[in-house]
């Protein structure tokens, strides 16, 4: 049987158009739905498998990007949401009713990802955002529950389906936060 990953990628990705202007994120609720309004197409998306990140029903993994922080504006039902854990250096803000995660903001401006919010792509309302780039937080599935003997058989399908398996972020980020924090130092 294949490993489950997350129903948006469990058959593969879906390329983004390379030219998404942005699009509305819509919670999971029958009604009253928290509306979030994003500007542009979002970055570094990923798939993470920390246990902070909100998954959907079943799901191992949570799928995870980043836009500007100007970028994002509540535009439907705000009074629902509520911050998960004020004391995380995201606060994920999320709806009171359904739990799903709309945005998470970092206010720490020292932190190296300052300006940039977290949202799930698979929220949005349109097709053709940015596919996700590789899979972060591998090792952190096991908190959740995953037995450590399945985590070959899941690093492998991420490698299948295209997502280097990383068990903090990318190279790419880790360099930035390392760069970030030797300028702080430095200064
Ligand atoms: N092993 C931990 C890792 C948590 C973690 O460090 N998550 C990363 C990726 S989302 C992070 O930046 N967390 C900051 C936060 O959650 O505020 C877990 O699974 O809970
Ligand atoms: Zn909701
Ligand atoms: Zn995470």
């Amino acid at each position: 049987m294949t490993v489950a990953l997350h129903p948006s990628i469990d058959n593969g990705l879906k390329q983004g158009s390379g030219s998404f202007a942005g699009g509305t994120l819509v919670c999971k609720c029958k009604d009253h739905q928290v509306k979030v309004g994003i500007k542009g197409d979002v970055a570094h998306n990923h798939a993470c498998g920390c246990t902070k990140c909100w998954k959907p029903q079943g799901a191992t993994f949570s799928v995870v990007a980043v836009v500007p922080r100007q970028n994002v504006t509540v535009l439907e039902n705000g009074d629902k949401l509520q911050i998960v854990d004020p004391s995380a250096v995201i606060q994920r803000h999320a709806c009171k009713a359904c739990g799903t995660h709309m945005y998470g903001r970092i206010e720490n401006k020292g932190h190296p990802f300052y300006g940039l919010d977290f949202i799930h792509p698979e929220l949005f309302q349109e097709q053709g955002s940015q596919a996700p780039q590789f899979a972060a937080f591998v090792s952190s599935v096991i908190e959740s529950g995953v037995k450590p003997e399945q985590m070959a058989g899941i690093r492998s399908r991420l490698k299948e389906i295209g997502l280097e398996p990383y068990d903090c972020l990318s190279p790419a980020l880790m360099d930035a936060i390392a760069t970030h924090v030797a300028k702080a130092k430095a200064a």
